[in-house]
């Protein structure tokens, strides 16, 4: 069947790990043979062990007290090596033909933005048959923040267009702006509840009613919307200042560029949902033509989604 891997991108925190963890448990529950690799010389705690692990090779903590880099220099330094010593890769990677690796990077976005070591790194893996689906995670949490959200969107664009692999970003951390808000109305009296608590209960449910808000907006932030970088920079005030003015004018010309790209969207991930887990999956599996050559599913198997 070949070889495929996912390769999971994006910025610091944005939950490449925790992405990685939930496809690993997802996959295996689906009886795929799928192993973790693990490429960020600094990574410390993992659910799974990883199967393949750059630190086998090298580790962050080395390279910053042996030759007395920074972090940044530092996993920049330990890339490029394992770029030079890709033989040892290509070694590791040897034993797990017709396997699933899921490949969790480091969050320092230059490294698939303007550093060419992803790039490479894809085109070695392209030279190893190995079919490749870049995913890039964006946390939920972006979106509270328009200017942060769509700095997300561009970081995102920049590493398909860099990277020049198959490609989905994923919204992460769903599970954040979907809870269950309850439905026992603020002002509503609870007996024996003392005025304090009632305060702190009002409070409470505003900030859940926020992200009800925020829910209802979503849709605008997974097909990223234009105009909400406009709404940021002030567009829409009456009287903008001559500072906002020259903030439209750039925004203008990346709104321009983000629509002239109309392929970045993203798929949202609620780790809770099963059904969510499986949607993402399904999207990366046809976005590397996973399993085109397996039998055909009975009808009675088909799984539908929204
Ligand atoms: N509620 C919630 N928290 C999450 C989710 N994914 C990640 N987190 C939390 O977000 C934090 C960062 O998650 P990681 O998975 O370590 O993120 P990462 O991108 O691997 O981080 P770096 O390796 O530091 O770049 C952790 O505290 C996670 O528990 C999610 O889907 N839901």
């Amino acid at each position: 069947m070949g070889r495929h891997c996912q390769l999971v991108m994006g910025p610091a925190g944005s939950g490449k790990s925790t992405y990685c963890a939930t496809m690993m448990t997802h996959c295996q529950a689906a009886g795929r043979k799928v192993h973790l690799v693990n490429l960020d010389p600094a990574a410390e705690h993992f659910e799974y062990e990883p199967t393949i692990d750059i630190r086998e090779l090298i580790t962050l903590e080395d390279v910053m007290e042996e030759l007395d880099y920074g972090p940044n220099g530092g996993l920049i330094y330990c890339l490029e090596f394992l770029l030079n010593n890709i033989e040892w890769l290509e070694e590791e990677i040897g034993s797990y033909d017709d396997d699933y690796l899921i490949i969790d990077c480091p969050g320092q976005i230059e490294l698939y933005t303007h550093f060419p070591i992803m790039r490479r790194l894809c085109e070695q893996l392209g030279r190893w048959n190995m079919a490749i689906c870049g995913v890039y995670c964006l946390e939920s949490q972006f979106i509270e923040d328009k200017s942060k959200y769509f700095s997300g969107v561009l970081s995102a664009m920049s590493a398909m267009v860099n990277l020049e692999i198959s490609h989905i970003n994923v919204m992460t951390k769903m599970d954040l702006v979907q809870g269950d808000y309850g439905n026992r109305a603020a002002d509503e009296d609870i007996e024996g509840e003392t005025e304090s608590e009632k305060k702190k209960r009002q409070r409470k449910k505003r900030a859940q009613m926020e992200r009800v808000m925020v829910e209802r907006e979503m849709d605008r932030y997974l097909e990223p919307d234009p105009l909400l970088i406009a709404e940021e920079a002030g567009a829409l005030e009456e009287k903008p200042s001559a500072w906002t003015l020259k903030f439209q004018a750039l925004n203008q010309a990346i709104v321009q560029l983000i629509d002239d790209y109309s392929m970045v969207s993203f798929i949202p991930l609620n780790i809770t949902d099963e059904e969510s887990v499986e949607y993402v999956l399904s999207s990366v599996d046809h976005a590397m033509q996973y399993g085109e050559d397996l039998e055909p599913k009975e009808p009675d198997d088909k799984v539908e989604y929204d």
